[in-house]
C-alpha cells in the first residue's frame, strides 16, 4: 500500500503542494486530474523522488521513497514512472527497448514476455525497427512497454497516452489498465482524458488550490461533483437556479446540470433560444441563451435552428440527488 502523509513541496517560493496525504491500495488505480499547472506531474515526481519534499513522507508498505538530497540516484526498484519524455534508446530496436532490463540467462522467458508485451502495445510488426525511426505515439507505446518490462509493483504514468491517436488508444487504454489489474500493480495516472479517467480508475483525485479537492470514485464524483470546477473537469456543465427549472419551487439553490441531463419539451420548462450547434458525432452540442448574459448547453440528436425558442426539463430524480449534494 501506498502512504503519502503531509507532503508538501514548492519550487523556490512557488508553493505547489501544502499537506497532502493520502493512500493507494495494491493493485488501485488511481486517476490525479486537475487544471493544467495545478501540479498533477509534480506529485508524481515526488512521489518517484526526482524531486524533494519540503516536509512529509512517501511509503510504499513499510519502504520509505527517499528524495535526492538522500539518493544519489532517483528512484526506487519497486516504483516505475513514466513521464512526457519517453527515456528511450534510439539506437536500439523496439525489441531491445523492452527487454533490456530482462534476464538473458532467461533467453526463452524474455523472448515470450518480450512478445506478449509488444502484442499489448500492438507493435509486434515493428520488432526490429530501430526507435528513433518511430513516430511520436508509437515510441510511447514503447515506453510503455519498457517500464511495464520492468515488473514494477507501482507504476507513475503521466499522461500516458498524449501521443497516440483515437484509433489505437481505446485498445491500448484496454489492454495496459487491465493488464496492470490483473498483474496487481498499483497505478497513479496524472491525466486530462476523462475516458481514462471516468471508466478505468477506482479513484479520482482532484487537485486545486495545492491540496486535494475531492478523492471519490468516478461515479461519485461524477454524479456529485460538488463544484462547478470538477464538474468542469469531466467536460461542459450548466449552473442553473432551481427556481427556473420549477418555477413552484421555494428553495433557493443553483444546481450543476450536464448538457446530456438537458431534455427538450415541446412547450413547458426553461426557455432557451438556440445560438449554435456543433456536432459531436453522437449528438450535437447546442450553445443556447437563457437571456442577454447566461449561456445554456444542451445535447440534441440534430442542429437546431439559430434563434430557435426550445424549452428545457431536467429529470426530477437529478435534480433531487443534486440538491442534496
Ligand atoms: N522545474 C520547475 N521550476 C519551477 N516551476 C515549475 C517547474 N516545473 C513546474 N513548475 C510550475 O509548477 C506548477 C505545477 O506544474 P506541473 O507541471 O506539476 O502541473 P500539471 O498539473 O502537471 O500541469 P499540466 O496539466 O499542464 O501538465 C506550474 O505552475 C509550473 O509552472
Amino acid at each position: 500500500m501506498l502512504h503519502v502523509n503531509k507532503l508538501s513541496f514548492s519550487y523556490s517560493s512557488n508553493q505547489i503542494i501544502s499537506d497532502i496525504s493520502f493512500t493507494a491500495e495494491k493493485g488501485a488505480h488511481i486517476s490525479i486530474i486537475g487544471e493544467s499547472g495545478c501540479g498533477k506531474s509534480t506529485l508524481l515526481k515526488l512521489l518517484y523522488g526526482i524531486l524533494q519534499p519540503n516536509t512529509g513522507t512517501i511509503l510504499w508498505d513499510d519502504k520509505p521513497v527517499f528524495g535526492p538530497d538522500f539518493k544519489l540516484v532517483p528512484g526506487e526498484t519497486f516504483m516505475k514512472y513514466l513521464s512526457q519524455d519517453f527515456d528511450l534508446m534510439p539506437y536500439l530496436s523496439v525489441e531491445d527497448n523492452v527487454s533490456q532490463f530482462l534476464s538473458v540467462f532467461y533467453p526463452k522467458e524474455l523472448k515470450e514476455r518480450t512478445d506478449e508485451l509488444l502484442e499489448m502495445i500492438e507493435m509486434t510488426a515493428f520488432a526490429k525497427t530501430k526507435v528513433k525511426l518511430l513516430s511520436g505515439g508509437q515510441q510511447q507505446r514503447v515506453a510503455l512497454a519498457r517500464v511495464l518490462a520492468q515488473k514494477p509493483e507501482i507504476l507513475l504514468l503521466d499522461e500516458p497516452f498524449s501521443h497516440i491517436d483515437n484509433s489505437r488508444k481505446n485498445t491500448l487504454r484496454r489492454n495496459l489498465f487491465n493488464y496492470l489489474k490483473s498483474e496487481k500493480i498499483t497505478c497513479i495516472v496524472a491525466s486530462h482524458d476523462t475516458h481514462d479517467i471516468l471508466s478505468f480508475a477506482d479513484e479520482i483525485l482532484v487537485l486545486k488550490d495545492q491540496g486535494i479537492a475531492a478523492k471519490a470514485k468516478p461515479e461519485e464524483l461524477y454524479n456529485h461533483p460538488q463544484k462547478k470546477h470538477i464538474a468542469l473537469l469531466f467536460g461542459d456543465v450548466n449552473l442553473i437556479a432551481i427556481s427556473l427549472l420549477k418555477p413552484y419551487a421555494t428553495i433557493e439553490k443553483s444546481i450543476l446540470v450536464y448538457p446530456s441531463e438537458l431534455i427538450i419539451s415541446e412547450n413547458s420548462g426553461l426557455k432557451v433560444w438556440v445560438k449554435n450547434s456543433y456536432f459531436k458525432g453522437s449528438h450535437y452540442l447546442i450553445e443556447s441563451k437563457l437571456n442577454e448574459t447566461d449561456t445554456i448547453l444542451f445535447n440534441a440528436p440534430h442542429a437546431l435552428e439559430a434563434e430557435k425558442e426550445v424549452y428545457l426539463n431536467v429529470a426530477l430524480e437529478t435534480i433531487n440527488t443534486r440538491i442534496k449534494d
